[in-house]
Order: C-alpha cells, then structure tokens, then sequence
C-alpha cells in the first residue's frame, strides 16, 4: 500500500479499529497503543493513558520518526517502539500493540523459545505472522529496548513484549490489526492445547504460507 495521504481518513480509520478492537475484548482498561505513518513521514498514535474504546480522532498525538513529540496530546509511552519499527520497516504504515489475555499469558510462560515463542498451528498463522521473537521484559515506556526492537523489526513484523504483549506491524492498519488478531488466538489454541500431544504444520507446510514481505 502507498501512505497514508489523508490525515482525516487515517485518524478516522485509527479510531474505528482502536474501538473495534477495544469492544471486542482485545484489550482493557487503558491498555494498547495504534498508530499510522502519513504521507510526510509523520506518526500519527494514540495518545498515552486513553482508552481504545474511547480516543477520539481530535486527540490523537503526532510525533516524527525519532518518537519526538510534535503536537495533539501527548503521545503513547511507547512512541519509540512504535517509531523503532517504522524506521526498521520502511514499507510499514502501521504499528498495533495490545495487551490481549491469551498472547499476554504466553509473554509470561517460562521455558520458552526466545527466537519463535508460538508454534505454527495453522496455515493462517504461518501467513499472518510467520515467527514471533520474544524480547526480554522491560517495564512500559523504557526506552533502553530501543535498539533491540528496531533490530528485530527489520527481520520481524511481529513481536511479543515479555510479560507484557504483542507488537505487530503492517503495511496498513487493516493488516496490522488482522495479524495481531491472529496472534492472539493462536496463543489461545496454545494455551488449549498444552498437556495434549499436538502435530503443528512441518517447516515445509509452513514454507508455502510464509508472510508476504512488506
Ligand atoms: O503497558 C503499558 O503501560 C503500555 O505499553 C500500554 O499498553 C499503554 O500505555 P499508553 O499507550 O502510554 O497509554
Ligand atoms: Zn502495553
């Protein structure tokens, strides 16, 4: 897709997948930031301490791609990590992090692969996600994960904060928000499935559904 041109379309479309995702349960309380790339090169987020189901399109906050504040309300504490992968991503127009139940609980599991915390269930997952690194906890907002987030965004479109949540990046908002989505319920499958003898799709399978770069 080509970036987003109309700031009043994007900040429109931002508001109804923030409710969207909020009304669905996909995330509580004040939790999730969402954010698009316009056409100059400019961040438009969610501002920080809002509600999904309630951020308003006149409060949404504008930062450069160093996570600089330039105006609207002040930004999402987690500004930087949005900023980190649209600087690793140069196709990317969006950035979605939510604190979704399922895929927080399995940011929380011990003993995991570091390099891939999900295994490829299904065929949709293996699209929409492909491998998901986990990157070691830091407390919200801290900007030391900085330089390792945007290392990984150059290989990774999607992420998953330890005992925190998802970050997942597209190249819209729609793919972005579809991702993230299938993210969460295949942390949920993997959740159902633990103490059951599971069969997930073989490297080959998952070779043929690999995410279409972006
Ligand atoms: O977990 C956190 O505190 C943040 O990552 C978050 O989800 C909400 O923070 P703001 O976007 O700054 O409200
Ligand atoms: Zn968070």
């Amino acid at each position: 897709m080509t970036a987003y041109t109309d700031e009043s379309a994007a900040r429109t479309l931002i508001v109804r997948t923030a409710r969207s995702l909020f009304t669905r349960g996909l995330t509580h309380g004040s939790t999730g930031n969402l954010s698009v790339r316009l056409a100059d090169g400019t961040l438009l987020l969610t501002p920080t301490g809002s509600s999904l189901g309630t951020v308003e399109e006149a409060d949404l906050s504008r930062t450069d791609l160093s996570g600089k504040h330039l105006d609207g309300l002040r930004p999402t504490k987690e500004a930087f990590l949005h900023a980190a992968f649209y600087r690793a991503r140069p196709s990317a127009h969006a950035v979605v992090h939510l604190h979704s139940t399922h895929a927080a609980a399995v940011s929380c599991l011990d003993n995991v692969n570091p390099a891939d915390v999900l295994p490829p269930l299904t065929a949709y997952y293996a699209m929409r996600v492909g491998t998901l690194p986990l990157l070691p906890y830091h407390a919200p907002g801290d900007s030391s994960l900085e330089p390792l987030a945007e290392r990984t965004a150059r290989t990774h479109h999607a992420v998953l904060l330890a005992n925190h949540g998802p970050v997942v990046a597209g190249a819209c908002l729609e793919h972005a928000a579809d991702a993230i989505e299938e993210l969460e319920e295949t942390a949920k499958l993997h959740l159902l499935l633990r103490g059951h003898p599971t069969r997930p799709l073989t490297p080959e399978q998952v070779a043929a559904f690999a995410p279409a770069p972006f």
